[in-house]
């Protein structure tokens, strides 16, 4: 049954998500909540449904069963108030616009030129991209492209920002650059983020919680708060004894996802 008063605060809720692709149970039983201005990272082994998660919450998929809300309204298509960015920034923008072209394009049709004008300069220079408004997206490297993408959803002001696994395709320098740059945009802007990860470090050093997936058909395994300081940067948290703590605990849940899955006499393999 689901929870008849749910906390008032809640902006996301999910509760006893369900989502079969015909026999297929993706998602089994997920319930979370993410408050107002939460920072909330999702891991769980390749394959436990992350995506597919991700798309429920974001209006692209219908679940099969269970609820999901957005600031108390069921959510039934893309919703308004969310923006989604994903691995793929490529693909996510315009090749033939400039860089505020593309910033602006979800802006157009909703607000006054001069209000655009200002949001866009706004976002940009949030994103350290201030030079860059009249370059087009090939002429910036992936990292640079990424920030417009972040900067296009910011744009939006949405109060959900969903991230599928952002940075996936760029390097270590520059992932550890849009890490603070989400965090960073994150406290600017107080909108709830949802942030989807392969990389367990990345999941803690982010994260004011860490919800960890199980392997298919999925649960919400743990629901971990980081309960490290709010200030955070690359060289000090993640040299933290408590940092190390967390992560090896996250790896270590994520080890007992995998081998649950494969004890079970059931188990379907996931498909490739
Ligand atoms: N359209 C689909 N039809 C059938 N099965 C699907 C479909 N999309 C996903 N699946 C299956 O559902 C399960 C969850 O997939 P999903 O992509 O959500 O996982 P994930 O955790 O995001 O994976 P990864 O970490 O590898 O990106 C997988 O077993 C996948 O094969």
């Amino acid at each position: 049954m689901p929870d008849q008063n749910p906390s008032p605060t809640a902006m996301l809720r999910v509760e006893g998500l369900q989502k079969s692709y015909g026999d297929f149970v993706a998602l089994q039983n997920i319930s979370f909540t993410a408050k107002q201005g939460e920072l909330v990272c999702i891991v769980g082994p390749s394959g436990a449904g992350k995506t597919t998660l991700l798309k429920c919450i974001a209006g692209l998929l219908a679940p099969s069963g269970g609820i999901v809300e957005l600031d108390g309204e069921a959510i039934t298509g893309p919703p308004k108030k969310m923006a989604v960015v994903f691995q793929e920034y490529g693909r996510s923008l315009m090749p033939w616009m400039t860089v505020r072209r593309n910033v602006e394009l979800p802006l157009l049709r909703t607000t006054p030129k001069a209000e655009r004008r200002h949001l866009v300069d706004t976002v940009l220079e949030s994103v350290g991209l201030s030079a860059a408004g009249d370059k087009y997206p090939w002429q910036l490297s992936g990292g640079m492209q990424q920030r417009v993408a972040i900067a296009r959803a910011v744009a939006y002001s949405p109060e959900v920002l969903i991230m599928d696994e952002p940075f996936a395709s760029v390097d270590a320098q520059t992932r550890a650059d849009l890490e603070d740059l989400v965090r960073y945009i994150w406290k600017k802007f107080g909108v709830t983020v949802l942030f989807v990860t392969h990389d367990i470090d990345e999941s803690v050093y982010l994260g004011q919680r860490v919800i960890v997936l199980s392997m298919t058909p999925t649960i919400v395994q743990e629901d971990l708060t980081i309960d490290l300081p709010e200030d955070r940067d690359q060289l000090n948290t993640r040299a933290l004894p408590r940092f190390t703590e967390l992560r090896t605990h996250v790896y270590e849940q994520i080890q007992r996802a995998k081998r649950d899955s494969e004890r079970r006499p059931d188990a379907e393999s996931p498909a490739a």
